[in-house]
């Protein structure tokens, strides 16, 4: 017989058990992730992607093993970006783990995009089928062991980053911004969500920070500059760094050979390379530990059953 409650309201035993596998599934892929960091901001525009992109190819460069996972369910950019799509290896049986798509050696993407037939698709989904979507992203994605898992969200506090915040613990905030005050506004409210579901805040980057002239490569102050960091300070937040704004990181984008990927020495080139630097001081690729377990919470310690007082 169905569940407890009988059929009204539509539980049952099955489900039960495919949302336990699920979690099961999640928290096992969670574990062989080193830490994950959600892009978000609270303006549409402001450059989510470009940075994760960017920070993504950086962070493989350095040598680390890193996922790019695109929750944008709207507006998913990162595989056009990577001019990713026809990469993608079916499942090597319809149980077994999904391939994410393979830009280089160090660096796996999912994104929704690589789903959909058509890439001028509309995509309207509602809340509970986004939260599922970014589960299965989690736990039926063959991810393997990561340094970083970076996770580019739509703007705003919607059910996209509060699903990335409720399906992985420890996942920790990157903040982009642009520098004028009507954007900064609205970045204090993402700063808000982060604070609610207690999502700790890697830093603020601020994005299209000046103009750097593509004749003469100075950097001109066109949307002001410093509006991100000085929130940063006032907000007590660590400031991750300011990339100006340029051509080339428009062409790049559009041409899907991503910016970092080029060999451009431009001061844009130099401050990705500075936003990385930051990251990878902030949050060092060594192991977080996801859950306490009840003897160590009891103890106080929180090393997850791994420090010299535990062995
Ligand atoms: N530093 C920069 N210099 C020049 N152009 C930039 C820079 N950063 C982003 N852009 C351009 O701005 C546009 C928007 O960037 P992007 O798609 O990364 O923003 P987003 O915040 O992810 O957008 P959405 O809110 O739609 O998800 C793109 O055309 C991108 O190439």
């Amino acid at each position: 017989m169905a569940g407890s409650c009988g059929s009204s309201c539509g539980t049952n035993e099955a489900q039960q058990a495919a949302a336990a596998q699920q979690e099961n599934a999640i928290t096992r892929s969670l574990g062989k992730i080193k830490n994950k960091i959600l892009v978000m901001s609270g303006k549409g525009g402001v450059g989510k992607s470009t940075i994760s992109v960017n920070l993504a190819l950086g962070l493989a460069a350095r040598g680390f093993q890193v996922g790019l996972m695109d929750v944008d369910i709207h507006g998913p950019d990162v595989v056009r970006m990577l001019d990713l799509k026809g990469n993608v290896e079916p499942p090597e049986t319809p149980d077994s783990l999904v391939p994410p798509l393979k830009y280089n050696d160090n660096l796996k993407v999912v994104s929704l995009e690589y789903m959909m037939r058509d890439r001028d698709e509309a995509i309207i989904w509602r809340g509970p089928l986004k939260i599922q979507a970014i589960r299965q992203f989690v736990a039926d994605m063959d991810w393997g062991e990561l340094d970083y898992l970076i996770i580019d969200a739509p703007p705003g506090t919607g059910d996209e980053p509060l699903s990335v915040a409720q399906t992985i613990p420890n996942v920790k905030a990157i903040v982009v911004t642009t520098p004028q005050k009507v954007a900064l506004a609205d970045v204090k409210k993402s700063i808000n969500f982060c604070k609610t579901v207690k999502m700790e805040i890697i830093g603020v980057v601020e994005n299209m920070s000046g103009f750097v002239c593509p004749h003469c490569n100075e950097t001109v102050d066109i949307f002001k500059s410093g509006g991100g960091e000085t929130l940063a300070r006032e907000l007590e937040l660590p400031f991750l760094g300011k990339i100006p704004m340029d051509p080339q990181v428009v062409m790049a984008g559009d041409d899907g050979k991503p910016y970092l990927s080029s060999d451009s020495d431009s001061p844009a080139t130099k401050a990705f390379g500075e936003v990385v630097s930051a990251v990878e001081t902030r949050v060092p690729p060594v192991a977080q530990p996801t859950v306490l377990k009840m003897a160590d919470t009891d103890s106080g310690c929180a090393c997850g059953g791994s420090c010299a007082s535990h062995s």
